[in-house]
C-alpha cells in the first residue's frame, strides 16, 4: 500500500491547484473577481501605452525634455538628446482610470485626448479586444471628455435565462417602461430594451430558424400588460399570428384585409393628428394622460408576402400597401403608431417602395443571416464591424442578433427564450386589457366612434 504524506509541500500545492480548478469550474464568476480580475487590471494599466499606441490612440505632443547625460536616447526611441533641456515629440496615451470589475468582464473609463471623439474609440473596439486577449470591447457610455468602455471576456450571451412572462397587469410593467419592454440581453449584460418611445420603428431580420418568431414571443409577453394596442398583419393565413389573437386588437390574415386595416390605421393616424393640432400640441406624448389615446404596435410577421405580386390588380394592390406602410413610417412616431417589420429579407428586390420604407426604419435586429448582402440592407448604414458581428452569428445560438441600441451604437444581442405557448398564455392573461378597434380609433379623441373601415379585422 501507498503510503500519502497529505502535509508534503507537493500534495498540499496539487491540493490546491485541484481546489482552484473546481472553484474555476463552479463558481467562474467569483473565480473572475478574486483571482483572474487583479491579475488583468494590473497587466492592462501596466501595458496601456503600448496598446493605446498600437491601436492609434496616441497623440503626439511637445515636452520638454531634461537629461544629465546629453546624447541619451530619449523614450520616444526616435528623439536623440543633444542638450540638458530639449522640446521633443512624445506619444501621450489617454488617461485611463482603474479598471471596475463586472460579472463578464470589466469597465474602464478614459480620459479623452485633444481631438478625440468617442467614435475613435468605437472604431478601435476590435484591436482592443485582440490587444486585450479579450471577446469583445463596446463603447458603454460618454460623457464630455470622457468615454467609458466595457471589455466582455466571456459571452454572456451563452446562456440567457428565459423571459418570466408576468401573471398581473401590476407586476408586468411600470409607467417608465411602458413602449419600452425587455425583450432579452445586451452582450454588456445589461437588459435589452426595444425602446419603440426613442426608436419607433424597428426591422427584424434573420433567416429561418434564426430566432425572429421568439423576438416576436418576448416582445408580445412584455407588451401584453401594457395599456397599448397590438395589430398583426399575418399572410401565412394567420398561423403565426392569430395564436396571440386575445391581445391582438385586429388582425389582418389577407391582402385585401392587410389593405383595409392600412388604410384604417392611416385614418386612425389623420385623427391623432388634427386631435394634436387642436390641443397645440406636436405629438400625443405631449397631451395629457387622460387625452392620450392608445399607442398601437403594428407587427407584420414576414413583409415579403406583402409584397409579393402574382398579377397585374395586385400590382396596384401592392403598390397602394407600400405607400400605406411608408406613411406610418415616416409620421407613425408622433401619433403613437410604432411598426415591428419580420421578415428574411428587407430590401429593394421585393419591389418599388421597399428601400425607402426601410430608409424611415431606425431599429433594426439582424439575426443569422444565410448571406452577406441581407446583412448589409438590414445594418448598412451602422459601423462595417457590424456586418462582421451579424455573419459571425453561430447557427446554434438561436436568438442572438445584432441591434441598434437606445445610443445609436450597435450591440450584440439575444432574446430572452419564450415559448409560442408562454405568449399564448400571456395573451390570454392580459386579454381584459385588448381595446377593441373602436376603442383604438376613438381614444384620444374624447367621444367614441364607431369602427372604422371593416368590422370583421377586429380580432
Ligand atoms: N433566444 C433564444 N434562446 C434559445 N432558443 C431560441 C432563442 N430564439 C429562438 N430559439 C429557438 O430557435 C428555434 C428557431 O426560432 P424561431 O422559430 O424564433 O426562428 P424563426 O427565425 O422565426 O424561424 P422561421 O423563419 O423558420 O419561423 C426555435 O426552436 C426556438 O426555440
Amino acid at each position: 500500500m501507498i503510503d500519502i504524506d497529505i502535509h508534503h509541500p507537493v500534495i498540499k500545492a496539487l491540493a490546491a491547484l485541484l481546489l482552484l480548478i473546481l472553484w474555476r469550474r463552479w463558481a467562474p464568476v467569483s473565480y473572475w473577481y478574486l483571482f483572474v480580475f487583479p491579475r488583468k487590471a494590473v497587466w492592462l494599466r501596466w501595458s496601456w501605452r503600448h496598446v493605446a499606441s498600437g491601436c492609434g490612440l496616441t497623440k503626439k505632443r511637445q515636452r520638454w525634455w531634461f537629461t544629465t547625460i546629453p546624447g541619451l536616447v530619449a523614450s520616444t526611441g526616435v528623439v536623440r538628446v543633444k542638450r540638458r533641456f530639449q522640446r521633443v515629440a512624445v506619444d501621450t496615451k489617454p488617461w485611463m482610470g482603474l479598471p471596475w470589475p463586472t460579472r463578464n468582464g470589466f469597465r474602464i473609463t478614459f480620459h479623452l485626448l485633444d481631438g478625440q471623439v468617442p467614435d475613435d474609440y468605437a472604431k478601435v473596439c476590435e484591436r482592443l479586444a485582440h490587444a486585450w486577449r479579450i471577446e469583445a470591447v463596446r463603447v458603454v457610455g460618454s460623457r464630455p471628455g470622457r468615454v467609458t468602455l466595457q471589455g466582455i471576456t466571456q459571452d454572456p450571451l451563452t446562456h440567457v435565462a428565459p423571459a418570466e412572462p408576468p401573471t398581473e397587469p401590476s407586476t408586468g410593467w411600470s409607467a417608465d417602461d411602458l413602449l419600452r419592454p425587455i425583450v432579452g440581453v445586451l452582450e454588456t449584460g445589461a437588459a435589452w430594451r426595444m425602446d419603440f418611445r426613442l426608436i419607433p420603428h424597428w426591422i427584424n431580420v434573420g433567416a429561418t430558424q434564426s430566432g425572429k418568431s421568439n423576438l416576436l414571443n418576448a416582445l408580445i409577453v412584455s407588451l401584453s400588460p401594457q395599456p397599448v394596442a397590438m395589430v398583426g398583419f399575418d399572410l401565412k393565413g394567420g398561423v403565426e399570428l392569430s395564436v396571440y389573437g386575445p391581445r391582438l386588437s385586429a388582425l389582418a390574415t389577407t391582402r385585401e384585409q392587410c389593405l383595409d386595416l392600412l388604410t384604417d390605421l392611416i385614418t386612425v393616424m389623420g385623427s391623432r393628428m388634427l386631435a394634436c393640432r387642436r390641443h397645440g400640441v406636436r405629438d400625443i406624448w405631449q397631451l395629457p394622460d387622460t387625452l392620450r389615446p392608445i399607442p398601437v404596435v403594428i407587427l407584420i410577421d414576414e413583409l415579403a408576402e406583402l409584397f409579393l405580386t402574382a398579377d397585374k390588380t395586385e400590382k396596384d394592390q401592392v403598390t397602394r400597401t407600400a405607400t400605406a406602410l411608408l406613411r406610418i413610417a415616416q409620421l407613425g412616431r408622433a401619433f403613437g403608431i410604432h411598426l415591428l417589420l419580420s421578415g428574411q429579407r428587407i430590401g429593394s428586390d421585393l419591389g418599388p417602395g421597399v428601400t425607402a420604407l426601410r430608409a424611415q426604419i431606425g431599429g433594426r435586429v439582424c439575426h443569422r443571416v444565410n448571406d452577406p448582402e441581407t446583412a448589409v440592407m438590414t445594418l448598412g448604414d451602422l459601423d462595417p464591424d457590424a456586418l462582421v458581428a451579424a455573419r459571425s452569428i453561430a447557427p446554434e445560438m438561436p436568438g442572438v442578433a445584432v441591434i441598434t441600441g437606445a445610443d445609436g451604437r450597435w450591440y450584440r444581442a439575444r432574446s430572452g427564450y419564450v415559448s409560442t405557448e408562454a405568449a399564448e398564455r400571456a395573451a390570454h392573461t392580459f386579454a381584459d386589457l385588448t381595446p377593441s378597434w373602436a376603442q383604438v380609433a376613438a381614444s384620444g379623441l374624447g367621444h367614441e366612434l364607431p369602427a372604422n373601415g371593416n368590422p370583421e379585422l377586429a380580432a
